[in-house]
């Protein structure tokens, strides 16, 4: 994306969308914001056209995206350890290497605005340093700076040293980059870890019996008879979104809700459970389904907040066709009589990288000590699911992650430890769908850089046997 900065000149007004996407960086650092949420108001603040609002995302999406890579960069620029950069000013920096690295912005116009931009917001001193260490940023592009920092091994080199690589070549914590390493199929993290960093086009969800997928703008998807790749433009101005008869949901996430549908059950299906309902895409997509059958989805949800997301996305109204009602309660302990469910899903709270190429600071949020406490409280999910189907009814385990302590590592401790439950497959459920065998037999493993989906996880689990 080439785009000059406004003025040039010795005393030159400090470039809105490039101020714009500084605050971002500011506001995602300081007070823990979420780059798509700030993004917007942060624009509109600045007034910024459509073009400087395009400039002001790219900018700052991509550079929290790429933070790791231009980190290690500029660790080789400068003579002191990054820790001792002053937070604001490697902000400006890790700014003027995207522009200069990856947004084909001429280096004189990257440097002279990014420098402008220093002394304005940071000091004359810190202008100074962003000026000599940007030019030497320049030297050589983005693929040449990678052969310098993070060197690919020879094919007889080790793991780590292969993933050092990988990390700092597509900017994925370390620790991530290993947990990913044992998730992906052969041959694949480099293809994985790529994919992470190209953000994703809107996909919508018509949903059956209250839209047609032919009223929505885009192509349809490859795998979801009710989804369409949205071209371009504002989701919020399609007619059908606008009224709640449409949403935006990644495929991955539409597949999820399709195969718990789509499962066998013989006998009374009636009562669906979404034990994890917040904030409601896949709640919304499973009502609408069921409304069709004669069925009702319950939603439960342990934050107040969150279950009001799902009575929107439900249409506002706490019970209706296909909608047994909202109800804030811990999954692992939900008011719902024991043996009553048909059908239930768990998309169960997770680490979430399986979704890293949507939100930009996600891969840098997460700590590999959340892993632990996560899997305790999905395994206590899955049980708590098990018990509240009835006989012969069927429960989906879901994760938007393909990290296998929380995707086949939960399945298999709960089929060892549950009486009476198998599991079956879930790859039929899946129509068109190919090259998605998860981590233990039976189970399904979705990958953006093959499916073009978030990393969804899937596993089907049926409750036999009498009560228990
Ligand atoms: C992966 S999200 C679910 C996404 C949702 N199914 C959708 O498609 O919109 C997991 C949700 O589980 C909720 N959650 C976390 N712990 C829970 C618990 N113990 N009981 C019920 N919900 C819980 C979180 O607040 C979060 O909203």
């Amino acid at each position: 994306m080439s785009r000059p900065p406004r003025r040039p000149g010795p005393s030159r007004p400090v470039d809105a969308a490039r101020a714009a996407a500084l605050e971002v960086l500011r506001l995602v650092r300081t007070e823990d914001a979420y780059t798509n949420l700030v993004l917007p108001s942060v624009v509109a603040k600045a007034g910024l056209d459509t073009r400087d609002a395009a400039f002001a995302t790219e900018l700052a999406s991509g550079t929290i995206r790429r933070q790791g890579t231009y980190d290690a960069i500029l660790a080789a620029c400068i003579d002191r350890p990054l820790r001792r950069v002053e937070l604001a000013i490697l902000d400006v920096l890790r700014l003027g290497c995207h522009q200069l690295l990856s947004m084909r912005v001429p280096a004189h116009a990257a440097i002279s605005s990014t420098v402008d931009l220093a002394r304005a917001k940071v000091g004359q001193g810190a202008a100074g340093f962003v000026n000599a260490v940007l030019r030497n940023v320049a030297r050589q592009d983005l693929d040449a700076w990678i052969a310098a920092v993070a060197p690919q091994p020879a094919s007889t080199g080790s793991r780590d040293a292969r993933l050092d690589h990988l990390s700092v070549k597509h900017s994925h914590p370390r620790w991530v980059v290993d947990l990913l390493d044992l998730a992906a199929p052969d041959d694949d993290l480099d293809a994985l870890l790529a994919a992470d960093n190209v953000p994703p086009k809107v996909t919508l969800v018509a949903r059956p019996g209250r839209a047609e997928v032919s009223e929505l703008p885009g192509t349809p998807t490859p795998y979801s008879p009710y989804g369409v790749v949205l071209d371009g433009g504002d989701p919020a101005r399609v007619p059908a979104v606008a009224e709640g008869r449409a949403g935006v949901q990644d495929e991955g996430s539409q597949l999820v809700a399709l195969a718990l549908a789509a499962a066998p059950v013989a006998g009374p299906d009636e009562l669906w459970v979404d034990l994890c309902a917040g904030p409601g895409g896949k709640a919304a997509l499973l009502a609408a389904l069921a409304a069709e059958r004669g069925a009702r989805l319950l939603a439960v949800e342990q934050h107040q907040h969150r279950a009001g997301l799902v009575c929107r996305a439900l249409g506002g109204r706490p019970a209706g066709p296909g909608v047994a009602g909202v109800v804030t309660a811990d999954g692992t302990r939900p008011p719902v009589a024991p043996g009553s469910a048909d059908r239930v899903l768990v998309d169960a709270p997770c680490t979430g990288l399986g979704a890293l190429r949507r939100r930009p600071e996600a891969r840098w949020r997460r700590s590999p000590d959340d892993l632990l406490s996560l899997v305790l409280l999905q395994r206590r999910l899955l049980a708590s699911a098990l018990t509240l189907v009835r006989p012969g009814g069927v429960v989906l385990y879901a994760t938007c992650s393909p990290v296998r302590a929380e995707t086949g590592d939960v399945v298999a401790s709960t089929l060892r430890s549950a009486d009476s439950v198998t599991i079956e497959d879930v790859r039929p459920l899946l129509p068109g769908v190919t090259d998605a065998d998860g981590p233990v037999p039976d189970t399904a493993q979705l990958w953006p850089h093959r499916h073009g989906t978030d990393a969804m996880f899937l596993a089907l689990l049926r409750r036999g046997g009498g009560m228990s």
